[in-house]
């Protein structure tokens, strides 16, 4: 059949949260025959310089559809947080479905440090910024009180409009969260376990069985271990943010 040359809009965008397994998620949807996925952030809602440039650049970068691909998917973590960008996805891709994956907060905040660490030569522990008096407004911290940003969204997106991916299982159980993600799209349960092994060079995280089918060196790093201390005042720090986004997108994640 005839080769098409085109890009689309996506129909459906991993809208965050940042380092809760944005990547993987992904690279994993992508096996699916039906699914062409951006392989960069494109960062079109949320940054006023690529904004401007208007709907068919944000068309342009997204991938080629082969002629059985319908489905166009980016992921850009940092939307999530972005106050424009619910407004502006409403306006413009008013159809589009959302996902959103989520890690225990306080998991996503030692992998954010971590990252931020991996770029300074000398920085703080993370036992030592959670001592500071102003520790709550890091953004590392904030980001995991996801209630806050999620009320955002529902003002713009119906809650059906939104598909909520345990992170924690992502990594368990991959097909099982793909399974849930592909029945939210619309399309075959092509995902199956048998597309997956489990590295134990890479701390165990679930690969694809195919050429560079592991994330990337700057995915699966090793965590520092934290204090008791530390664990205690971001569990209970966190603990109302959990129960209350747990009601808000009713769900039930083991860790919520
Ligand atoms: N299969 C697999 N392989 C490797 N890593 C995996 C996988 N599944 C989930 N994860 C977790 O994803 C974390 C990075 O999240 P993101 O891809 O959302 O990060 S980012 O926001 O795009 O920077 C990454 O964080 P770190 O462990 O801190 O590196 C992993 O914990």
């Amino acid at each position: 059949s005839e080769i098409t040359n085109s890009t689309n809009l996506p129909q459906a965008i991993i809208i965050g949260v940042k380092k809760c397994g944005t990547r993987a998620l992904l690279k994993f949807l992508s096996i699916h025959p039906a699914i062409a996925a951006s392989s960069t952030e494109i960062h079109f809602f949320d940054s006023p310089k690529n904004f401007q440039l208007g709907l068919d650049w944000y068309r342009n970068q997204m991938p080629i559809v082969k002629n059985n691909q319908y489905l166009t998917i980016e992921k850009t973590p940092h939307y999530f947080i972005d106050r424009q960008t619910p407004a502006r996805i409403f306006h413009l891709l008013p159809e589009v479905k959302l996902i959103l994956i989520l890690r225990d907060p306080i998991i996503r905040a030692i992998s954010d440090y971590v990252q931020i660490k991996s770029r300074h030569e000398f920085y703080p522990t993370f036992d030592e910024f959670i001592s500071m008096k102003n520790f709550t407004r890091w953004t590392p911290i904030k980001i995991g009180c996801y209630v806050i940003y999620l009320r955002r969204w529902l003002k713009y997106f119906p809650l059906e409009r939104i598909h909520f991916v345990d992170g924690e299982n992502l990594i368990q159980r991959p097909w099982q969260e793909l399974e849930y993600v592909q029945q939210f799209l619309n399309i075959s349960n092509h995902i199956q376990q048998e597309h997956f092994y489990f590295n134990s060079n890479k701390r165990g995280f679930p690969c694809v069985k195919q050429p560079n089918g592991c994330l990337g060196t700057s995915k699966g790093r090793q965590h520092p271990l934290i204090s008791e201390k530390t664990r205690e005042i971001l569990k209970n720090l966190y603990s109302t943010c959990n129960q209350q986004f747990k009601q808000l997108a009713q769900i039930n994640f083991s860790w919520l």
